[in-house]
């Protein structure tokens, strides 16, 4: 119980990321897949702050534990902003990363390289039964790529593209992506209340 972390995701990709910012110190990674009992949080919230409230916050009232959850996306400036809130269903209902990217390429078709800046967020609640919900952000600056390269990471990675590296997000290891990842800023934050999880 007291070495368990959890996180209200389903995301695979996130939750192989939160096992290698958090795991460690005897710490274990919980999940939603691990309580397929529970349903799915529907995200209907207007803001990555209130989307990553109201999955965390109905985890931890259904546990009565501390939970963390996770509400990103990926705000491309040619598009105002989108897919932002809605980048895991930019494409439909299915989730599909490979439909996404490329409708977002199919979007962004003749838009210069110079227009194509684009950035992750990241935005962190942490529920507490009986506390305030505290929040935690972190951004990842990059450029829009013109075809998908890499196959590691998940979501949108194969087309965002990391000037200072010269590569895209799935062209990198996890350990370089969550240096520098809204996810991995995000968890440095979050990691200055070690108490809040008995580390
Ligand atoms: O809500 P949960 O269960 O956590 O899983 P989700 O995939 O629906 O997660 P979000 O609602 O936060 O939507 C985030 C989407 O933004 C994209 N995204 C977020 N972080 C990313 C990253 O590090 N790399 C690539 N794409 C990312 C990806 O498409 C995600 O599905
Ligand atoms: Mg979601």
């Amino acid at each position: 119980m007291m070495n368990e972390i959890i996180i209200a995701t389903t995301n695979k990709g996130k939750i192989n990321e939160f096992k290698q910012l958090l795991e460690g110190n005897g710490k274990v990674i919980k999940s939603l897949l691990d309580y397929p009992h529970i349903p799915d949080i529907p995200e209907d919230g207007l803001t990555f702050h209130e989307n990553a409230a109201i999955k965390a916050e109905t985890l931890a009232s259904l546990l009565n534990r501390t939970v963390i959850a996770d509400d990103s996306g990926l705000e491309v400036d040619a598009l105002n902003g989108e897919p932002g809130i809605y980048s895991a269903r930019f494409a439909g209902e299915e989730k599909s990363d490979q439909a996404n990217i490329t409708k977002l390429l199919h979007l962004l078709e003749g838009v210069p390289e110079t227009e194509r800046t684009a950035r992750f967020v990241c935005v962190m609640a942490v529920a507490q039964p009986k506390e305030e919900t505290i929040y935690f952000k972190g951004q990842f600056e990059g450029t829009i790529a013109t075809e998908p390269s890499g196959d590691q990471g998940f979501g949108y990675d194969p087309v965002f593209f990391v000037p200072a590296l010269g590569k895209t997000a799935a062209e990198i290891s996890s350990e370089e992506k969550n240096a520098r990842s809204h996810r991995g800023k995000a968890i440095q934050e979050l990691l200055k209340f070690k108490y809040l999880f008995d580390m």
